[in-house]
């Protein structure tokens, strides 16, 4: 296998020096069509035939795509700070509002495809968007690259879905490598669904 070749395969990397991407508006309008198309595979009823038809239409989506894999780092997709969820379907569709050392705000709604059970968010989907709001804290607020090293949520409330939430995170103290956040997810009024603290730990060399 060339050099050529093993990038084009080898998914992995470190943790990415973050490199922001501007991708023309076309990659923006197939993400949200990609949501939309997920909101659907996890809600719909359909006959045997559309079913069929459905599974050829994504496998000629699937061979116009494949060529163009890529390593981490090098396509649109989570790195797009002007796209909901930074183009990453990975992420819900949310807009970062504030993006600095204070804090940093990301908003949005949940949709059907987040659904857990009784019409509400999947309770996996909140810390989700408190370790990514971590991750963008740890970042906006000039501290060294960092992992996760653990993160609790509160679940006050349930999470309804296409409903305007807020998520504010801050740093709330420094202690060597460790940087200690926490994080409120509210609704528009302010009305608070979960609550989080996480602990940050800076890399040291050679760690991925
Ligand atoms: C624009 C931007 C877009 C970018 C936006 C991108 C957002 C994405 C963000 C995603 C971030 C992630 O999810 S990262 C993925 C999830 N996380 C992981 O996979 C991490 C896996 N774990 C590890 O790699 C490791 O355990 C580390 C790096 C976390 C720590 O290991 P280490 O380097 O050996 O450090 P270690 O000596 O153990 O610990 C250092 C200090 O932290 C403390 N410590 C370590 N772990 C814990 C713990 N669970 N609970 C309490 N304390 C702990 C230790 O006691 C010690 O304190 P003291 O003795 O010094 O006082």
């Amino acid at each position: 296998m060339t050099e050529a070749d093993s990038e084009k395969v080898d998914l992995r990397s470190e943790i990415p020096r973050f490199k922001p991407a501007t991708p023309p508006a076309a990659f923006g309008e197939f993400v949200e069509n990609m949501r939309r198309l997920q909101d659907l595979a996890v809600s719909i009823d359909a006959p045997d035939e559309v079913y069929a038809a459905a599974q050829e239409k994504t496998a000629e989506l699937i061979e116009l795509l494949a060529p163009f894999e890529a390593r981490e780092g090098k396509g649109p997709a989570n790195r797009s700070m002007q796209l909901p969820g930074r183009g990453s379907l990975l992420m819900p569709p949310w807009k970062v509002e504030k993006f600095d050392e204070e804090s940093v705000v990301a908003t949005g709604v949940l949709r059907r495809y987040h659904l857990g059970g009784g019409g509400v968010a999947h309770g996996g989907v909140l810390p989700l968007i408190f370790d990514d709001n971590f991750g963008m804290v740890v970042y906006a607020a000039k501290r060294p690259i960092s992992r996760t090293a653990y993160l609790h949520v509160n679940y006050r409330k349930v999470t309804p879905l296409n409903v305007p939430l807020a998520i504010e995170g801050k740093v709330d103290r420094v202690d060597g490598r460790k940087t200690f956040i926490t994080a409120r997810l509210t609704e528009e009024d302010g009305t608070l669904l979960a609550d989080g603290e996480g602990l940050m730990v800076q890399l040291l060399p050679g760690q991925p």
